[in-house]
């Protein structure tokens, strides 16, 4: 792996991505609860979202966590069916929220089509229960106020889409151009399926961290004019950004369009 100051670090591969990754996320669990006792972790879908769950599952150190103590919401769901294979909650389940044993409670999804509503509905309720969530954070625990509808995000985790979409945020669409929302509806996704909920750029920026993980040359341009300083309404994952941190996490293939500069002083 080869890493630099801006917070690029660059893998040999898919798999050794994801397990880096996962080891990671593992390291960061663990520094947060012992620190707050609990961690809140915000999960993406996509190829490299769901195989970075699969090598958290399978790693040796997972048991260093406490599986009971992280909470999970996602920035990103597609409006399907619970069962639907297309949905990112049931894909993290099946990768790694059934096999850790993580408990239902903690697991915050945003509402599937058997719910009653529309998509706007479940966007909706996905804001309502954010802050409800974020109101009991803030009474039980006296956090530091970040944002009073959002619950404190310790690490959040985004795939990129050739497209350069983060979350279900598309480029020029209406869903990147929101402000003073947590939450918004999509329904003309340019990616199947149409309908979608997604976190707001501006919830998204409230994270402590923001984990880009990225792989395949198809990606490469988007990473490459992301950090390059495209602006986000044309390249979305230009805009997402960590309070403390933004780490790109990339394999080979998707750094191959990375700015030379941006090369420089890596080790
Ligand atoms: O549709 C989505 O796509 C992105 C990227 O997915 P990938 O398969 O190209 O890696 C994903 O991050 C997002 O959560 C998902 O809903």
């Amino acid at each position: 792996m080869r890493q630099f100051p801006n917070g690029v670090s660059i893998h040999p591969d898919f798999d050794a991505l994801c397990s880096a990754t996962a080891g990671r996320m593992i390291t960061k669990l663990v520094d947060v609860q012992s620190r707050r006792g609990e961690a809140t972790v915000v999960l993406t879908g996509g190829s490299a979202g769901i195989a970075v769950l699969a090598a958290v599952a399978a790693a040796p150190a997972r048991s260093a966590v406490d599986w009971q103590r992280v909470n999970f919401w996602w920035g990103d769901e597609r409006f399907v069916a619970a069962d639907s294979p297309e949905r990112n909650a049931r894909a993290a389940w099946q990768a790694m929220l059934e096999p850790l044993g993580v408990d239902p409670m903690r697991v915050h999804e945003v509402p599937s089509t058997e719910a009653p509503g529309d998509v706007e509905a479940a966007a909706a309720a996905y804001a309502g229960e954010l802050a409800a969530v974020a109101e009991a954070e803030e009474l039980a625990e006296g956090f530091e106020e970040i944002d009073p509808r959002l619950p404190r995000f310790d690490v959040l985790l985004l795939g990129v889409g050739p497209d350069a979409h983060v979350a279900s945020l598309f480029p020029e669409m209406a869903g990147i151009r929101t402000t003073d929302e947590t939450v918004v509806a999509v329904r003309d996704s340019p990616k199947p399926p149409p309908e979608r909920v997604s976190l707001t750029l501006e919830a998204i920026n409230t994270a402590e961290e923001v984990w880009l993980v990225v792989a395949g040359e198809d990606k490469a341009g988007a990473v490459g004019l992301a950090l390059a300083g495209a602006g986000p309404v044309q390249v979305p994952a230009a805009g997402a950004q960590g309070r403390a941190k933004t780490r790109w996490l990339v394999d080979q293939a998707a750094a191959s369009q990375l700015p030379e500069r941006l090369l420089e002083s890596g080790n």
